[in-house]
């Protein structure tokens, strides 16, 4: 028996780019959409927090809520983001990148203190990327740091303080 898939449509591929603050996740997910569309790719580039109304609202909250209540927030922004923009653009055969996305989800909240099993349990029904990039660097090498800006500094040790770290 042969297995076909349930559509001959061509689906778009979908990759995603987490990391600590300054990693450089927009400026490689801007030249990685260059790129493509040199190479006659169609690409579409999104960002979570979402520019929808729930990432409007993560944004707005970060600040003022922790825990459960924004890992819920952020989970529900994901859902939502991948039902209105990121699948019907991967449906009509684009290329999606994505800066930030489940990655960012599962460390964030878990550096807030909330329990991996929880986080992995909320997104657990959240469309996978065909390709997540994880960028990272060493603590202490934020060009944003040496500019005596500690407050985008990746926390040393994960905790509640981590999130406010902007990581
Ligand atoms: N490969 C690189 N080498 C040196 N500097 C970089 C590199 N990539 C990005 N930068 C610089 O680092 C800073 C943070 O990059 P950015 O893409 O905004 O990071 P992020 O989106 O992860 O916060 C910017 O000033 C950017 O110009
Ligand atoms: C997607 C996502 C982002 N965040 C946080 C990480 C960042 O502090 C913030 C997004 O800020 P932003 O300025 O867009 O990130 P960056 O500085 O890396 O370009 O949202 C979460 O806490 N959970 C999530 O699931």
């Amino acid at each position: 028996m042969k297995l076909r898939p349930f559509s001959d449509r061509p689906r778009g591929v979908f990759a995603s780019v987490d990391g600590p603050s300054g990693a450089g996740k927009s400026t490689i997910v801007h030249h990685l959409a260059q790129l493509l569309v040199a190479n006659g790719e169609d690409v579409h580039v999104t960002v979570e927090p979402s520019t929808g109304p729930i990432g409007v609202l993560c944004r707005e909250l970060t600040e003022t809520t922790t825990g459960h209540t924004l890992a819920c927030l952020y989970a529900a922004d994901r859902y939502h983001h991948v039902e209105t923009e990121i699948r019907p653009a991967l449906e009509v055969g684009r290329t999606v990148i994505s800066d930030r996305f489940l990655p960012s989800g599962l460390v964030m909240q878990r550096f807030d203190g909330i329990d991996p099993a929880f986080l992995w349990q909320i997104n657990a029904e959240v469309e996978r990327p065909d390709l997540a990039v994880i960028l990272y660097r060493p603590v202490g090498r934020d060009p944003r740091v040496a500019r005596g800006h500690p407050q985008n500094a990746r926390p040393a040790v994960p905790g509640r303080a981590g999130r406010r770290g902007r990581a």
